[in-house]
């Protein structure tokens, strides 16, 4: 990565669990490769009353698991500053404005800032508000806002959200974060389809026989009950994330490379997903709530009995469902999505499943590619060969790819990816308000149908891949998930270990 231009981000948010977990950790990785330049400072703001040293000593802990040395970690934290802020209260930017002017002198930042809401989304309004009204943003250089999922709950309050900020900032500089977007494999799937004929020539109804985009968590809700339960998998996971992988998926080769082309192609893909009437969307989407049971030799409560979630929540922790494009290219062809918490283990994967060429319908003759796009990262494709000791018999053979461990551990995060391209202007792995606003109006019909269907909600017991009524979904096509576990690949040595 080039070194960055110089700035000052501004992080609101910077005593909470997103900065702790994922921001520090990646700056910090930025700071050890040389990828920012020496002229950038950070102020940390929340309520809490924290000194500066406190703060040091948060961040060190943040970035323990990097193994800094002693002298990086000092450097590393003497760029961080912390204000005491309520993001509620006018006199605190004044405040806050003058610690800017004060450190863009001290390190010479050409007025370039950066502010990262890491906050509840009900306070960016205000914030951006506030910082137009205390003057911060009329610097000399770039002013750029990042802001943290959800954007909005409903196409509704998105578009009132989108309008507050668009009368702040123009959407250039507007970096709405999917953090899925700052993954190796997701940013791999433009250059597959384009750098490979043998895909892209096959890459339609004509050949292709369905999609299926599986974002299995076997993590529950863990201490995140109090937004999970007012969100659910549809609004957590599907409205943004895998829809955002379904139109790089869908869309036509952009012309170029540039941020603009490759939106367009996003956008006119996400454009051309039908949206469901409230029939379609019983016969189309399903979705489920994990029960108590047990994974990897571990007992697991049910979701209505973790913290903070009601008990009698009707919160889907699953859904399953069946896209359809409507256009030339994807007509007729099920893109199948599924995603849940409590599955039986942790896998992000893309699967096309290709047309077989005779009328076997056994889903071992067909040819599949896999994206692996996490835990482990890679590629498989099966295919078709002479059985060794029967002339008339095939048997599947697997081209089975996948980056060792040493080379992940060189891949940036999707963090470390998404914070140096803001820094850098780069939008292009940022959803831009166009697909935003589709994703929810996809979703909302969903949303809708379910709010007003009072059965009661499907199960899953803990350590499963959902519920029944998900397998049934594909299997009332003819088709079923594909979903080989890990475990298959080790135990066939397709897979190492250590991986
Ligand atoms: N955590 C995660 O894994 C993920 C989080 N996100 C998103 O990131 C954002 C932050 O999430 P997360 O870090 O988990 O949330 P937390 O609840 O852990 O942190 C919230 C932060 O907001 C601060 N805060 C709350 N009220 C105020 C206020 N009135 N004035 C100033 N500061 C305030 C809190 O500090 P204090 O109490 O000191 O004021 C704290 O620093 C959310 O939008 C979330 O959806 C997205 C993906 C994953
Ligand atoms: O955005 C979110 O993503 C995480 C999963 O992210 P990953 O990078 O660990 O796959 C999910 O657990 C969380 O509920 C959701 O808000």
């Amino acid at each position: 990565m080039n070194n960055s231009k110089p700035v000052l981000m501004i992080l609101f948010g910077a005593t909470g669990d997103l900065a702790k977990r994922k921001l520090y950790p990646a700056f910090f990785r930025l700071f050890r490769q040389q990828a920012l330049s020496d002229h950038f400072a950070v102020i940390g703001t929340a309520r809490r009353p924290w000194s500066d040293e406190h703060f040091h000593e948060v961040i060190a802990d943040a970035i323990a698991d990097e193994n800094p040395t002693e002298p990086e970690q000092a450097a590393f934290v003497s760029h961080f500053y912390y204000q005491s802020h309520d993001v509620g209260d006018a006199s605190h930017y004044q405040v806050l404005s003058q610690l800017a002017d004060k450190l863009d002198n001290k390190y010479q930042l050409a007025g370039n800032r950066l502010y990262y809401l890491a906050m509840a989304p009900r306070f960016f309004g205000q914030i951006v508000t506030q910082l137009k009204s205390a003057g911060i943003i009329d610097t000399e250089g770039f002013n750029r806002v990042v802001l943290e999922k959800p954007f909005g709950t409903d196409f509704e309050s998105a578009n009132e959200l989108s309008q507050q900020l668009t009368s702040v900032f123009p959407e250039q500089d507007i970096f709405r974060i999917d953090h899925y977007l700052g993954k190796e494999m997701i940013q791999n799937i433009l250059t597959l389809r384009a750098t490979n004929s043998l895909l892209e020539s096959q890459w339609s109804n004509k050949h292709i026989e369905n999609v299926q985009i599986t974002f299995a968590e076997a993590l529950g809700v863990e201490q995140r009950g109090g937004y999970y339960d007012q969100t659910g998998a549809l609004k957590d996971m599907v409205q943004n994330h895998i829809l955002q992988v379904l139109s790089l998926l869908a869309m036509e080769l952009p012309t170029g490379t540039s941020e603009t082309a490759i939106r367009e192609g996003k956008v006119a893909a996400l454009r051309a997903v039908k949206i469901y009437t409230p029939d379609e969307v019983a016969k189309n989407f399903v979705r489920g709530q994990y029960t108590a049971g047990r994974l990897n030799h571990e007992d697991f409560a049910g979701y209505r009995e973790e913290p903070a979630v009601a008990e009698d929540s009707r919160t889907e922790t699953f859904v399953a469902g069946k896209f359809e494009i409507d256009n030339d290219r994807w007509r007729g062809v099920p893109f199948y999505v599924r995603t849940g918490k409590r599955l039986t283990e942790k896998g992000t994967r893309i699967n096309i499943v290709f047309k077989n060429l005779t009328d076997n319908t056994d889903l071992a003759t067909k040819n599949v590619l896999t994206i692996y796009i996490q835990p482990t990262e890679g590629f498989s494709l099966s295919l078709n060969g002479k059985s060794l000791d029967a002339q008339y018999e095939t048997s599947p053979i697997r081209l089975s790819y996948r980056h060792d461990s040493k080379m992940m551990a060189n891949t940036p995060e999707a963090y470390e990816r998404l914070m140096h391209d803001a820094i850098d202007g780069d939008a292009t792995n940022f959803t831009h308000w166009d697909e935003v606003a589709q994703s929810w109006k996809i979703v909302d019909v969903i949303r809708q149908a379910w709010d007003q269907d009072q059965t009661p909600v499907p199960t899953y017991a803990a350590g499963t891949m959902g519920p029944k009524e998900a397998f049934d979904l594909v299997a009332a096509d003819g088709n079923e998930w594909v979903w080989q576990p890990d475990t298959w690949f080790i135990e066939r040595g397709l897979l190492k270990t250590e991986s």
